[in-house]
């Protein structure tokens, strides 16, 4: 495919980097995994996760390459100082970062890219590739209940989720980065608001690279009617 992707009407476009940040247990690993299946059902190899590298333990759920690349410090400060990230954080004490080329490539292939990032790396997209950035604040409806989720994920200890909870407060005060808000109550609910979102930023005019050629092929047709 060429560098841009068909979009609605068969006009081309630009692929969209797609942002979901949340605290810790607000659901936004829960709402990535049905969105890209929806996704990619509706149409294959629409939407590409961005996975990150981390020096956090692996969680006995996740598998290696798939939910992260994990990563020693070391190998993390490597890839980091040859510039291979697009963006990076410590978060919660470990470190994250988005590799660069693979979300370069989707994007060239027209694809969108689904990004779980913090807040911190969110700021550094913005102010490398804003135009393309879609960001998305995922919000649990309580205290109460974001604790109870990542109780119920039972795969963090007590501990840590503490830690998670007290850097809540710095995350939900950076609301204002973002482009959009949702409180996620229902995950069926907040998967469809997600698509929706999705669904109108895909035919924004800035994205639609086709839509000047479409208008003046339009342009010539109107005036050939007329003569
Ligand atoms: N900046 C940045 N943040 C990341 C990256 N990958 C994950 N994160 C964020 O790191 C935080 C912790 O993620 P994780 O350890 O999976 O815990 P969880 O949020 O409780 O599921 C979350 O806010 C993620 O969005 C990344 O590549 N860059
Ligand atoms: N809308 C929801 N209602 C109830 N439980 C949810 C909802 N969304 C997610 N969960 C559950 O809450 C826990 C934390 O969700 P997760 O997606 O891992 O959050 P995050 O990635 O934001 O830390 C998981 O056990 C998940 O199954």
């Amino acid at each position: 495919m060429s560098n841009d992707a068909m979009g609605a009407g068969g006009i081309a476009r630009r692929g969209l980097i797609l942002i979901l940040s949340s605290p810790s247990g607000a659901g936004k690993t829960s709402i990535s995994r049905y969105l890209l299946q929806e996704e990619n059902e509706a149409q294959p190899g629409a939407m590409h996760l961005s996975v990150s590298v981390t020096t956090r333990p692996r969680r006995p759920s996740e598998v290696d390459g798939v939910h992260y690349r994990f990563l020693t410090v070391r190998q993390f400060e490597t890839l980091r100082d040859q510039g291979e990230l697009l963006e990076w954080a410590e978060v919660h004490g470990n470190f994250y970062g988005t590799p660069r080329e693979p979300v370069e490539a989707a994007l060239a292939a027209g694809r969108d890219v689904l990004f779980d990032i913090d807040w911190q790396g969110t700021l550094q997209v913005l102010g490398k590739m804003r135009e393309d950035v879609v960001a998305v604040f995922i919000l649990p409806p309580s205290a109460a209940e974001q604790r109870a989720r990542l109780e119920r994920r039972a795969e963090d200890s007590a501990e840590v989720i503490r830690r998670r909870l007290a850097n809540a407060r710095t995350e939900i005060a950076h609301w204002p980065d973002y482009d959009y808000a949702i409180i996620n109550r229902d995950l069926d609910e907040s998967v469809k608001q997600v698509r929706a979102i999705l669904r109108a930023e895909r035919v924004r005019c800035r994205r639609l690279s086709g839509l000047a050629d479409f208008i003046r092929t339009l342009d010539q047709e109107l005036a050939a009617q007329l003569d």
